[in-house]
C-alpha cells in the first residue's frame, strides 16, 4: 500500500480536468482520507460531481478550501491568475503552506509575488495521468523543504512518472511532455485514418494505431535502447518499414516536431508577457 501524505489538509483551486485527474490519483492510490482533500471548484455542480465522486471536499468558496491547508494546487488556467489568485484568497491561506502549481507558463517569481513567503513548487504534468501513465516534471523553488518535495513526489508519482527538474527547464519539458499526449493524439487519429483508406475498419483501425504507440513508447522506455536503434529493427532492408519511413521524412515529420516545440515555447513567452 502506498504511503500517506504527510498532510492533514490539502487544497485544491481549480478542479477541471487536470484537478480532477491528480484528485482521482490520490484518491485512487488512498494516499489521503479523501474529506481530508478540499476543492475550490466555483461552480456547485462541479464541486457536488467531484464530491459525489471522489469522496473530496468540494466547495465554491476558494477561501473555506485553502483555510488550514499544508499544501494548496493551483489547477485553474493561466489566464486566471490576477482575477482568482488575490484579495481574501491570498490572505486566507495560512503562513506555511506549500503553494505547487500545475499551470503552464506561470513562473515561480510570479507565484511567490502573490503568496510572499510561501515555498512554491512548480510542476508540469500531463493528461494521462488521469489513467496512470502521466509524466510530471517538478520544479521547487527556493527555500522548499525536502520533505515537500518528497510530498509532489508522492503525489504525482502515484499516476505516473516524476522527473525533479530546474525551473529554467519547464518551459522545454512542457513543449515536450505537458503539450506532447495533444501531438500524439494527432498522429493516432492519422495512422487511424490511413489504416481506414487501407481497408480497415475505423474501432480496429484506432486500436492497432494506439496500440502500436503505446507498445513502442514502452519499447524504449523499458530497453533503454535508443530510438534509431529500435527502429532499426523494425526496418528490413528493401523491406516496407522502410519505405513508409522514407514517405513520413518526405513528409517532414521530424522538421514538424521542431516547429511544434518552438512554436510552444513562443506561445509560453506570450502568455507569460514577455512577447
Ligand atoms: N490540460 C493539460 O494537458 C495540462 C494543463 N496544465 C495546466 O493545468 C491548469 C488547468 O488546466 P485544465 O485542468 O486543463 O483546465 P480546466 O479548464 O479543465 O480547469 C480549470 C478549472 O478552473 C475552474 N475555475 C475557473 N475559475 C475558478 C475560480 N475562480 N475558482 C476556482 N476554480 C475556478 C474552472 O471551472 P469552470 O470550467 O466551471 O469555469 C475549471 O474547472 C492550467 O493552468 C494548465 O496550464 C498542465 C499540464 C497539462
Ligand atoms: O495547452 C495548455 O496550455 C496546457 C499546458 C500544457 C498542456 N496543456
Amino acid at each position: 500500500m502506498a504511503e500517506k501524505l504527510n498532510l492533514k489538509k490539502l487544497a485544491f483551486i481549480g478542479g477541471g480536468a487536470m484537478g480532477e485527474a491528480i484528485i482521482k490519483g490520490i484518491t485512487g492510490a488512498k494516499l489521503m482520507d479523501p474529506a481530508a482533500v478540499y476543492v475550490g471548484a466555483h461552480r456547485q455542480e462541479r464541486a457536488d460531481y467531484l464530491h459525489e465522486t471522489y469522496g473530496v471536499t468540494g466547495l465554491v468558496d476558494n477561501c473555506e478550501a485553502v483555510r488550514d491547508a499544508d499544501m494548496i494546487v493551483l489547477a485553474i488556467k493561466p489566464q486566471m491568475v490576477d482575477s482568482v489568485l488575490r484579495g481574501a484568497l491570498v490572505s486566507a491561506v495560512p503562513g506555511k503552506a506549500v503553494i505547487l502549481s500545475i499551470m503552464g507558463s506561470v513562473t515561480i517569481e510570479k507565484i511567490s509575488g502573490i503568496f510572499k513567503g510561501h515555498p512554491v513548487i512548480r510542476t508540469m504534468p500531463n493528461t494521462p495521468l488521469a489513467v496512470g501513465a502521466g509524466m510530471t516534471a517538478i520544479a521547487p523553488g527556493n527555500g522548499v523543504s525536502e520533505e515537500a518535495v518528497k510530498t509532489a513526489e508522492q503525489i504525482f508519482g502515484c499516476c505516473g512518472e516524476t522527473l525533479r527538474i530546474q525551473e529554467k527547464d519547464i518551459e522545454a519539458v512542457t513543449a515536450v511532455s505537458g503539450c506532447g499526449p495533444g501531438y500524439v493524439y494527432v498522429m493516432i487519429d492519422a495512422l487511424a485514418d490511413a489504416g481506414v483508406m487501407a481497408g480497415l475498419p475505423r474501432a480496429a483501425a484506432i486500436k492497432l494505431a494506439a496500440q502500436t504507440f503505446a507498445g513502442s513508447g514502452k519499447m524504449v522506455l523499458e530497453t533503454g535502447k535508443h530510438p534509431a536503434v529500435l527502429r532499426d529493427m523494425v526496418t528490413s532492408p528493401g523491406g516496407t518499414t522502410i519505405a513508409g519511413i522514407k514517405a513520413l521524412e518526405n513528409g517532414a515529420v521530424r522538421g514538424a516536431m521542431y516547429n511544434a516545440v518552438q512554436a510552444v515555447l513562443n506561445r509560453s513567452e506570450e502568455l507569460k508577457g514577455n512577447k
